[in-house]
């Protein structure tokens, strides 16, 4: 492996051979060659999944995502227990989410976090009990606040002091007690794209605990005072006061996310820290034990061999040391802990399914001046089917998945077929030369944040989402959409 990571200085030279063989920390146990060199999902070789169901297509096994969802939440609920804490895990939802998904991660043990009403719609579809469904975002609305309490959820998590003023009014309206969490920024650090950290100040999530900045939270001078705020609190602690004052909301805790993709542990422990104690300075002021604490999801995977994921286990061992550790420090009973993770759990059980088109070869000039070949490789998706690397600059695998990808492996970039040159699949990966089209490609890592941010751009129809699992025939869980599905949207010469 090259000193520089591949990733953002290719060398010609340097970059390292896709191996042959599949990486644990990237392809899950569910994905494996059988014999004849062919890839298989759980246990169904791809070329009978894409004979059913064509290309391109999201395969998503249920065993994997069964299993992790399980080994997440007994890893933290262990790991709290040592300590005497309990532990609630809610699956992200907006990572990927259908009816079916829904209900495996409440069959596991699971609660959902939801942050839209229309994932809530989906929850409910899928018969989600209310009391298992957070509900968050950054700017709900009127008739989201009022479905989820209608729907009896277990928490609404208030991003900002306006929110927690329209979920008190609509509460009261209601004649209901709104169960509450309230997002705080812990203004740490993520090492993740900007675009997706959330615990830096400037940005859009949450209420900032830092101590001045309650003169920014809207409110006069006089409803300050009333509240018993000076300017020298913090902004989340306008929100608390608002909270705690108000017969229609029921004060849960504090939440806070610190972004999604991370990999080190500083970050997630950084936070705890500042958030539990700004939680006991909470109880110490208003007189009461605010129950939990909820430190969000955005535990990393292994999306190319530059990544080095870690287990389950070892995060959860060393945030729950972090977090009795800082409970013991500012004199407070370790609050109930919940978690939320996504990606970590959907991302791994998740791969894309792509049928080779044009090869072309282009001369292009190396790091030395040299001459040198670069192969496209077309496919019959793209950034319509995953969005992330054009968003995100984001890397992923891929390897030849209908036969052995043997003999010699050439340099390639495997592109969409959509009117962008930036429209990458795979910026620098190694493929067999035989390659040619008719072969399938399979990129893994793509079960989170693929499906749900896919969209029609040239009026590609959206790819169909295929389940497998060792105990079931594969199936369709969302169906390929139909030109007909995009066209009827379009009302015509109105
Ligand atoms: C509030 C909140 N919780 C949980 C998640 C899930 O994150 P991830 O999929 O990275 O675990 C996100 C997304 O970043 C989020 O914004
Ligand atoms: N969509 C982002 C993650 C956002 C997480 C939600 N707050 C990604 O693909 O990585």
């Amino acid at each position: 492996m090259g000193a520089e990571p591949a990733l953002f200085a290719p060398s010609w030279l340097t970059y390292p051979q896709q191996p042959a063989h599949l990486l644990r920390s990237i392809w899950m146990p569910s994905f494996k060659r059988a014999e004849s060199g062919e890839l298989t999902v759980d246990g169904t070789p791809v070329s009978a999944l894409v004979e059913e169901f064509q290309t391109p297509a999201y395969v998503f096994s249920e065993d994997t995502f069964r299993a992790r969802a399980t080994e997440f939440r007994s890893a933290f609920e262990t790991a709290f227990a040592a300590h005497g804490a309990e532990v609630s895990v809610y699956y992200a939802g907006k990572s990927f989410l259908t009816t079916a998904v829904a209900k495996w991660a409440e069959d596991e043990g699971l609660y959902l976090d939801t942050a839209s009403g229309g994932e809530l719609a989906l929850a409910q579809r899928a018969g989600v009990p209310g009391e298992r469904i957070a509900l968050h975002g950054n700017n709900k609305s009127v008739a989201e606040i009022r479905r989820a309490l209608d729907y009896g959820v277990g928490r609404i998590v208030a991003d900002s002091v306006p929110e927690v003023q329209i979920i008190a009014s609509i509460a009261a309206e209601m004649g209901l007690v709104a169960p509450v969490m309230l997002r705080v920024t812990p203004g740490v650090h993520a090492s993740t794209h900007d675009f997706i950290a959330t615990a830096h100040e400037d940005q859009k999530f949450g209420q900032s605990m830092a101590a001045g900045t309650a003169p920014l939270a809207g409110l006069t001078v006089v409803e300050l005072n009333e509240l018993g705020i000076t300017a020298e609190d913090a902004y989340a602690t306008v929100a608390v006061a608002l909270a705690h004052r108000s017969e229609s909301i029921d004060l849960r805790g504090l939440h806070c996310h610190i972004g999604s993709q991370i990999f080190e542990a500083d970050g997630f422990g950084a936070a705890a820290q500042k958030v539990l104690t700004y939680m006991q300075q909470l109880n110490e002021r208003f007189g009461f034990v605010l129950p939990e604490i909820d430190l969000g999801g955005g535990y990393g995977i292994g999306y190319t061999e530059q990544d080095a994921p870690r287990g389950s286990a070892e995060i959860a061992t060393e945030l729950a040391d972090m977090v009795s550790k800082t409970c013991a420090n500012v004199g407070m009973a370790i609050p109930h802990l919940s978690f939320e993770p996504g990606r970590s759990i959907s991302g791994p059980s998740g791969i894309t399914l792509y049928t080779v088109g044009t090869i072309k070869n282009v001369a292009i000039e190396d790091e030395n001046g040299d001459t040198r070949v670069r192969r496209y490789v077309s496919v019959d998706g793209g950034m319509s089917d995953n969005p992330r690397p054009v968003l995100y600059e984001s890397d992923y695998a891929v390897t030849l998945a209908n036969r052995e990808p043997a003999g010699e492996q050439i340099l390639s970039r495997v592109v969409g077929k959509h009117c962008e040159s930036g429209d990458i699949v795979i910026r620098y990966c190694y493929l067999p030369a035989d390659l040619a089209a008719g072969d399938i490609l399979a990129v893994p890592g793509t079960g989170a944040y693929n499906h749900v941010m896919s969209s029609n751009y040239n009026y590609l129809t959206r790819p169909p989402v295929i389940a497998t699992s060792g105990a079931k025939a594969p199936r369709a869980i969302v169906r390929r959409e139909t030109e007909e599905d995009m066209l009827a949207r379009d009302l015509g010469l109105v």
